[in-house]
């Protein structure tokens, strides 16, 4: 049997609006992701486990494995007889990239049981559509990521999707779930349409100068430039205390604080692990809101979705 885990990950990092992205795992080597597994089956099955598994929709159909499934045997020509088993660790509707934790580990598995009829390029060109089906808009700052690893800056080019920016290794990013959903295709028709002139100049600037700053390997200097003027002005309200937190979280030595994705999860950065233990406290007590929430000290993942035992 195939099986493929997929890792958690940041969409927009703060500062770079549907075109950056990491992959993150918890140091302490919890499984924060999704599993596929694939065996061949006289006809298609889905089966459904895991942490979050009554929380998906409840007919097949729906399920994006299923729509993966589909997509895959169009793409490749000809049915698969397969059973897929879907491991449903990742809440929904959290901003930890759930639905591209799906999309990338099925793709992964179904081109591993395929033999591998299709290059990285072609995967993530697939991977971007069926994450588009979910939020109303392609965008690969998860699944890229979630594929890839690392941290990846999304160029969407038809020769290149997507490629890695070198980040700081001794980065913590604490992640913090607070329990409650928010739908990424509801945070995305809250924001404006249109931006102010201001706006435009000041996400070039801190998105631009982040890159510089990753590539020149400046961590105080890439930390300080992660800065939301597109998504957060207009989505912190749809977070519990967002602004009280990030206070909090500063004055315990933080580096940054994020929404990750469309949130409700945010990201914080820091570079000692006694910093994290004592953010992830306060996240805990402060942040969490009910008991589906759980706080994770991650560091970055560089090795994406992966075949496992
Ligand atoms: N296997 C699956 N995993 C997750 N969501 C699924 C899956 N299959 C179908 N869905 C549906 O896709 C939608 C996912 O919603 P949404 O994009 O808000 O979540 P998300 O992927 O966790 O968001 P984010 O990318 O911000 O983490 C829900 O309506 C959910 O029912
Ligand atoms: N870039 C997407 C990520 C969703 O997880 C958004 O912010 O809407």
């Amino acid at each position: 049997m195939i099986k493929v885990y997929a890792p958690a990950s940041i969409g927009n990092v703060g500062v770079g609006f549907d075109v950056l992205g990491a992959a993150v795992s918890p140091i302490d080597g919890t499984r924060l992701g999704d599993v596929v597994s694939i065996e061949a089956a006289e006809s298609f099955q889905l089966e459904c486990l895991g942490t979050f598994v009554s929380k998906l929709p409840s007919k097949t159909e729906d399920n994006i494995v299923y729509q993966c499934y589909q997509r895959f045997c169009e793409a490749l020509g000809k049915p698969l007889a397969v059973k897929m088993i879907l491991e449903k660790n990742m809440p929904i509707g959290s901003g930890l990239g759930s639905s591209a934790c799906s999309v990338v580990a099925s793709f992964v598995a179904l081109n591993e049981f395929a033999g591998k009829p299709f290059d990285e390029q072609k995967l993530l060109v697939l991977m971007g559509e069926l994450e588009g089906r979910i939020s109303g808009a392609v965008h690969y700052d998860n699944v890229a990521p979630c594929y890839l690893g690392g941290l990846q800056i999304i160029l969407d080019m038809p020769s290149v999707i997507s490629q890695t920016v070198p980040a700081f290794d001794k980065w913590y990013w604490i992640m913090a779930y607070p329990g409650i959903k928010v739908s990424t295709a509801e945070a995305r028709k809250i924001l404006p349409s249109h931006y102010a002139k201001k706006e435009i100049i000041d996400h070039g600037r801190l998105f631009a100068g982040f890159i510089h700053a990753c590539h020149t390997q400046q961590e105080n200097l890439a930390a300080s430039l992660i800065h939301d003027v597109i998504a957060e002005p207009y989505r912190k309200q749809l977070l519990p205390n967002f602004d009280k937190i990030r206070e909090q979280a500063m004055i315990l030595n933080a580096k940054a604080m994020g929404i990750s994705g469309s949130g409700p999860t945010v990201f914080t950065l820091c570079d000692s692990l006694h910093d994290a233990e004592q953010i992830a406290k306060m996240m805990k007590t402060d942040y969490v809101q009910n008991e589906e929430g759980f706080v994770h000290i991650c560091q970055l993942n560089t090795k994406g979705a992966s075949l496992i035992d």
